[in-house]
């Protein structure tokens, strides 16, 4: 019983296709595997399976032992998070599991239907050798497909056997942007929570305003609070927001530490003379330092994992 292994489940869920879900998967699990627990991320995105090119380990290929697939070990999160480094605490294991190892060519088009998805879903809950784990995270795609159903259809199966840990499917994590149209369709998600009995961990609330390159300020681009309302609404917790920031959005995507997007900072400016380019250069140091402050976003990612963490325990 692959799940066996495995003390907390976590989903993470969105009505609404690129809000972010898989980045804040990545970044709970960096945070988690920070704080020292061991943490395993499963990745059902079947068409588009982006976690190991968030994770920076798009090459890696899985290996099947006699009782099935070893999940990819990320082994350089202390790059990915270079704070780390600065920690006296352990780091705990992380691991990684997702279609797009297994894929003979990446940019395959997965066209599937409903059964075949269903298979590899199963497949994924059951031939997965995960170490011992304290979280298994489980980035899902948008909206409440085959691949939700036949999720939850497994795990209930799973988990619901004497041997199993008690309460290990801990619950979900519901993305969402501010703006209206997002929040209108991450609302089924939490109902179709609601109706399969699955308990809402809370609500992040992502690309909530934008961090101006320049001056480090904060615009509300598509309204903000709307992720929080829903909570209130809702009735379950807000786990906190993050606001849309170009540096990010490279951290993710490169799965290192950024550089900052071409054309950030003005150094295309002809430079008259000498004096004139020190000032400019003082000033580019001074942001970069500013924005470094917030652009891995640790504290707001520690605060999420901190209320996560805290409500999973409680309850178990
Ligand atoms: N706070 C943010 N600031 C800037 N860019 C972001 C932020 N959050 C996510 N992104 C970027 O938005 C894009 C979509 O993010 P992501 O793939 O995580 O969304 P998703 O909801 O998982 O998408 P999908 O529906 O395809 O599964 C990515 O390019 C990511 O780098």
């Amino acid at each position: 019983m692959p799940l066996e292994n495995i003390q907390n489940i976590v989903l993470v869920l969105s009505g609404k296709g690129g809000v972010g879900k898989s980045s804040i998967t990545t970044q709970l699990a960096l945070t988690l595997s920070l704080q020292g627990y061991s943490v395993g991320v499963l990745d059902i995105d079947l068409t588009g399976p982006s976690i190991p090119r968030f994770f920076g380990i798009e090459k890696a290929k899985v290996r099947q032992a006699p009782g099935g697939w070893i999940p990819v070990p990320v082994h350089d999160a202390q790059t990915l998070l270079p704070r780390a480094r600065s920690t006296s605490k352990d780091i705990g294991a992380l691991s990684c599991m997702s279609l797009g190892f297994i894929l003979a060519n990446r940019n395959d088009a997965v066209i599937w239907r409903g059964p075949k998805k269903t298979a590899m879903v199963r497949q994924f809950l059951t031939d997965v050798l995960w170490p011992k784990l304290d979280f298994l995270l489980i980035d899902t795609p948008p909206g409440t497909s085959d691949e939700h159903i036949s999720l939850l259809e497994t795990l209930l199966k799973q988990t619901n056997t004497p041997s199993a840990p008690r309460n290990q499917l801990a619950g979900a994590v519901v993305v969402t942007t501010p703006q209206a149209i997002a929040v209108s369709d991450v609302k089924k998600e939490l109902n179709f929570c609601k109706k399969t009995g699955i308990r809402v961990l809370g609500v992040v609330e992502n690309m909530s305003g934008f961090v101006c390159p320049k001056c480090a300020k904060c615009a509300n681009l598509f309204s903000k609070g709307g992720g929080e309302a829903m909570a209130i609404e809702f009735e379950v917790p807000f786990l906190g927001r993050l606001p849309i920031d170009p540096a990010f959005s490279a951290l993710i995507e490169e799965g290192t530490r950024p550089e900052y997007p071409k054309g950030t900072f003005d150094d295309d400016i002809e430079l008259e003379n000498e004096e004139n380019k020190r000032t400019i250069e003082d000033e580019k140091a001074l942001l970069v330092d500013k924005y470094r402050d917030c652009h891995l976003y640790q504290k707001q990612f520690n605060e999420i994992v901190k209320k996560l963490v805290a409500d999973i325990h409680s309850r178990n």
